[in-house]
């Protein structure tokens, strides 16, 4: 039964292998929904790992439930429609390079769309609404291939709020951004939640992870503690987990970290 506790994302003993490597040594975290959550950790940490099979992209063992519902017998059109992915990097996503960036927005309503059908005028309103979000509108008869690492970062994430899930999950979706742009991505994440949709982020810029509800601090394929972003606990494991070579500071109202 779903109930208003019941977590967006949950991870039960989650192990994933590889190669031949073990990555995650069985995670155990609960997502609360409607908030935004980070995951932070040092590199090699097994964040990326984690989302990815959150998001139903790895093999693993173990469970993953979607408010409360096993995500693997979840069918994958439904699945697609409730998680939204933004992956690391869209560099290496070099087959959508010919596309049209308006197209690169479409794919997100491939989910809500019936096979071979054209879009519909609610699949085009989501896609404008996307691209204007994330100031892409104005590139969208432009080729991916033709935009700067920064622009193509914006084109993907506004494919992912096109599909307009329950749930989010976003692979550093800060890489090349700059500042006043990453400013609006976290402008972006305040009104999805506001709007009562979950987001899960994995950051590595700290003092935007503690702009978050929740953040999960992982090391070595274990995840070590999942706290509020306001407490003391989760900034001691901040510290920890990186040597003590940051130090967490309240600066204008907010959570900074600072190299030490
Ligand atoms: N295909 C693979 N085969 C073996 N090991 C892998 C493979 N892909 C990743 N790994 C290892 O898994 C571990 C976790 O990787 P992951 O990308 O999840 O870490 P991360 O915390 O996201 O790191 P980063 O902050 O550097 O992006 C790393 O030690 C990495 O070397």
């Amino acid at each position: 039964m779903t109930t208003r506790t019941t977590p967006a994302l949950q991870a039960e003993g989650v192990r994933a292998t590889l190669g031949q490597t073990v990555v995650l040594h069985g995670i155990d975290l609960a997502l609360p929904a409607g908030r935004w959550s980070a995951i932070v950790g040092p590199n090699g940490a097994g964040k990326s790992t984690l989302l990815r099979v959150m998001a139903g992209l790895l093999p693993h063992e173990g469970a993953v439930r979607l408010f409360g519902q096993s995500l693997q017998r979840l069918p994958g059109r439904a699945r697609a429609q409730r998680l939204a992915w933004l992956g690391q990097g869209g560099a290496g996503e070099g087959s959508a390079d010919d596309l049209l960036v308006y197209d690169v927005a479409m794919l997100g309503r491939l989910p809500h769309q019936r096979w071979l059908a054209a879009p519909s005028p609610a699949d085009h309103a989501a896609v404008e609404r996307a691209l204007r979000s994330t100031q892409a509108w104005d590139w969208r008869e432009r080729p991916l291939g033709q935009l700067s690492g920064g622009e193509r970062q914006r084109v993907l994430l506004a494919r992912a709020l096109a599909v307009e899930a329950e749930v989010l999950l976003m692979d550093e979706p800060l890489a090349n951004l700059d500042p006043p742009h990453q400013a609006d991505w976290m402008h972006t994440v305040r009104a999805l939640v506001a709007d009562g949709r979950t987001v899960v982020s994995v950051l590595h810029e700290l003092s935007m992870a503690l702009a978050a509800d929740t953040v999960a601090v992982m090391a070595e394929g274990r995840l070590l503690h999942h706290g509020e972003a306001a407490d003391a606990s989760t900034h001691r494991a901040l510290e920890h987990v990186f040597d003590d070579r940051v130090a967490i500071h309240r600066v204008a109202d907010q959570w900074i970290a600072l190299p030490r």
